[in-house]
């Protein structure tokens, strides 16, 4: 299991509400807590940026963390990110920030300690450009975009 830095910014943190954890031995994702004061109705469309009470430094540039969605309250409720998805580079240390968005049609209220989101560390590898005239032939080619057919 790798190790990452974390700081509690919240007390609430790791007392009234758990620092993020694995749910399982298999799961891929740990669930971030929205960490504002007060309850936050979110309106049809409405975007708001919510602190989860950690700060993150993954220190490794061969490591990120990606913010995602929580499956059931995307479908069942509309609720979203508004950046889709969030990516935390190895450098940060600010607080992870959630952008919750509801897409639907319908209020959508949060309370504080409600898990809004969910963390996937991920590895990375940085590349670096290599201008060439022509590239070395591939079967693709430059095809793309449905080039091969709809089926
Ligand atoms: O959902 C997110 C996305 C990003 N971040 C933090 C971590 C990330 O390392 C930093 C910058 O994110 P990004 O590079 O995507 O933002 P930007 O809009 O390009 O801003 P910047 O100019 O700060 O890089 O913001 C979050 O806390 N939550």
């Amino acid at each position: 299991m790798h190790k990452i830095d974390v700081k509690i910014l919240d007390p609430r943190i790791g007392n009234e509400f758990p620092l993020p954890e694995y749910a399982t031995p298999g799961s891929a994702g740990m669930d971030l807590r929205a960490c504002m004061d007060a309850p936050l109705l979110l309106a049809p469309g409405q975007t708001e940026l919510l602190p989860t009470g950690i700060a993150i430094h993954i220190a490794d540039p061969g490591i990120c963390a990606t913010i995602l969605p929580r499956s059931g309250l995307g479908h069942k409720h509309g609720i979203v990110l508004g950046n889709l998805v969030g990516l935390i580079d190895s450098d940060y240390q600010g607080q992870l920030m959630v952008s919750v968005w509801n897409r639907s049609d319908e209020e959508f209220i949060i309370q504080p300690g409600d898990r809004i989101a969910q963390m996937v560390i991920l590895p990375v590898i940085q590349a670096k450009f290599s201008i060439v005239d022509e590239f070395d032939s591939s079967d693709r080619g430059q095809g793309g975009f449905g080039s091969s057919g709809r089926n």
